[in-house]
This record gives C-alpha cells, sequence and structure tokens, in this order.
C-alpha cells in the first residue's frame, strides 16, 4: 500500500538553533535547493508606528542600510549558519523567496521594491522592480511590497503589492510586467479586494498562486497563468487575520498558514496545517513554551519539519512531526 498521510501533531523542537544567530525582526523565510533554510531579517533596524510618513515614505533613511548580515542560510538540523550575505543593502526586509538557481527574490518595504540578488554570497543584485524610496502603483513603481512567489513551470514571479496598495503583480523572469489583478489594480472585474496581501506561494502540482489576504483573515487562490480567481480558504480559527502561507504537494496539497494579532478580535496566535482540497484543519500548533509575539513567516523543510519565522520575538521556531506512517 501507498503512504498514508497520518498528520500526528506538529511538537517544538527545543533547543533549535543549538546557538543563537542573533537575529533581529525575522520578516521572512525561505528554503534554497538544498532544503537549507533562508532566515530574512532586518538586523538593529525595527518597524515601529513612526517608521513611515503618511505618504509611506520611509523616514530613517538617515541611518543607512543594515551593517548586519540580513540572509542567512542554516543548516535545519541544528541551525548553523552556512552562509551569511545581505550586509549594506537593505533598509526594511520583508519577504525572501528562493529561484531554481538558488537567487533570492526579495522585498524591502522601505526601498518599495523587489530585488533579485545572487544567492552565491557575492549579493550582486541582479534586478530591480520599483525606484528605490519611491512608493506608486503603476507598473513600475510599488508601495511597501511583501513578498514573491516564482512560477516554477513559467519562471514568472508575482509579487504581492503590499501594504499601501492591494494588488498582485506577474512579471517575467527578467522583470517585464506582464499583468495584475486585486483592487488599486487597472482590472477591476475581479471579486477580490486585498487588504495588505502580505504573503504568496506558488503550488507547482496545480499551477496556482495562493496569497495570505491578511486584514481580511483570509487565503485565496488563483490560477497563475491567468490571474482568475480558484478558492478561499476563510476560518473562524484565524481570528480575522493571516499573516502567511506555505504550501507542500504532499498527500492532496497541504497548506500551511500562520494567524496574527487582530485589533477587534482575541484569537491564539497559531499555525495551522490545511487539507488545500477539503480546507479541513489537519493540526494548529504554538511554542507552548513561549507564545508567538508576531508569526511573520512559515516554511516546510522537505523531511516534513516547519519552521516560523517571528518578527514580535526576533527568533525562528521549529517544529517537527511523525508525519508519514507507512501502511503496509
Ligand atoms: O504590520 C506591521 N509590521 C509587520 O508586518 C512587519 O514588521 O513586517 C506594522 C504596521 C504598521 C506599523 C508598524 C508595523
Amino acid at each position: 500500500a501507498g503512504q498514508t498521510l497520518d498528520q500526528d501533531h506538529l511538537e517544538l523542537v527545543s533547543p533549535w538553533p543549538q546557538s543563537s544567530l542573533q537575529l533581529g525582526q525575522v520578516s521572512g523565510l525561505a528554503l534554497d535547493s538544498d532544503s537549507n533554510l533562508v532566515i530574512f531579517h532586518r538586523g538593529d533596524h525595527h518597524w515601529g508606528a513612526d517608521s513611515f510618513n503618511s505618504q509611506a515614505r520611509y523616514q530613517q533613511r538617515a541611518l543607512g542600510p543594515i551593517q548586519q548580515s540580513t540572509i542567512l542560510v542554516v543548516d535545519p538540523g541544528k541551525g548553523n549558519i552556512l552562509k551569511a550575505s545581505g550586509r549594506n543593502m537593505f533598509y526594511m526586509p520583508h519577504g525572501i523567496t528562493t529561484d531554481k538557481e538558488n537567487n533570492y527574490w526579495v522585498t524591502d518595504v522601505a526601498l518599495h521594491q523587489v530585488l533579485k540578488v545572487s544567492g552565491d554570497g557575492g549579493d550582486r543584485t541582479l534586478l530591480t522592480i520599483g525606484e528605490a524610496f519611491i512608493p506608486g502603483s503603476d507598473s513600475s513603481h510599488l508601495c511597501q511590497p511583501t513578498d514573491v512567489a516564482v512560477d516554477t513551470h513559467t519562471g514568472n514571479i508575482f509579487v504581492s503589492d503590499g501594504y499601501c496598495n492591494s494588488r498582485i503583480l506577474k512579471f517575467s523572469a527578467d522583470g517585464k510586467y506582464l499583468s495584475e489583478w486585486g483592487a488599486g489594480s487597472s482590472d477591476r472585474r475581479r471579486r477580490v479586494a486585498f487588504k495588505v496581501p502580505h504573503s504568496l506561494v506558488f503550488l507547482p502540482d496545480r499551477r496556482e498562486v495562493c496569497v495570505a489576504d491578511r486584514e481580511n483573515g483570509r487565503i485565496q487562490c488563483f490560477i497563475a497563468e491567468t490571474g482568475e480567481f480558484v478558492k478561499e480558504i476563510k476560518k473562524e480559527e484565524f481570528g480575522g487575520e493571516v499573516f502567511a502561507i506555505s504550501y507542500s504537494p504532499a498527500g492532496d496539497g497541504l497548506i500551511f498558514a500562520v494567524n496574527g494579532q487582530s485589533p477587534y478580535r482575541s484569537a491564539p496566535l497559531r499555525g495551522f496545517v490545511i487539507n488545500y482540497s477539503t480546507k479541513d484543519i489537519l493540526d494548529t500548533f504554538s511554542p507552548k513554551t513561549e507564545e508567538f509575539m508576531m508569526p511573520h513567516d512559515i516554511v516546510e523543510t522537505r523531511d516534513g519539519s516547519v519552521f516560523v519565522g517571528d518578527a514580535g520575538s526576533k527568533s525562528v521556531f521549529k517544529f517537527t512531526s511523525e508525519k508519514f506512517h507507512r501502511s503496509v
């Protein structure tokens, strides 16, 4: 017989990492092609109430870029640092994704840009989308873009834009604007009106892109090719805010998500494992010993471990479960 997906409960692995990573606010997590964990953090910069003015312009430019290494590649087993890069480049890191060549696609909400950065530790900027420090909402300006997803079949990239826009844009691998959808974009046909599209994931087996529509407390999925709406996953258990999502094709597809603190409703901050097809919540998890403060991104590694980056507690939490039991 085949594998049965017997999703036990995800439990915190402690201590992890075995030695301190000296992290700032952790804003993004990704996996590289060796299934190592990539951490994108803010060093000594903080996103606070006075970081931006009412026109979404970054106010601390005089501080200069973050001097610490903002991109750390760590081994998922012990959390040892394998590579450190991203110094002197970023002001307010947000999302990070890798592509097949192990380049990093990152967003910086102070720069209002997406940057494609070489993953060889050389920090070469291979491509940028958006004008540094200039917010906008046309095809060459973004406003606090939050994440990138890479369509592994076509190489096209999707950008969730952002805190001060509410749209998803599609670009070719070399940065040519292709299309966009969501409120605030030219195309108003769609039924979607995002409120802070905060995290994106590409589903390689379904060729869909899903977005964590943060302030609407819901996940929406679209056909990558056309932007056509496919489905929505909205759960009371989210408590009104979904901060980040990830996906595993295992079984009939698993969505991993973390929720956020809602000003209107109190819901415990947790991770969720959701069956993509049935929308059933298969598991929820949290650190137990200490609470999540601002779970901000989530990824699953090949061996089934789940990592959550927390921008509030400036830490990464590792969870594991005895995920697969082979039925004989
Ligand atoms: O959401 C916020 N931040 C987090 O998502 C983050 O740190 O990326 C935020 C919004 C307004 C003011 C201050 C912080």
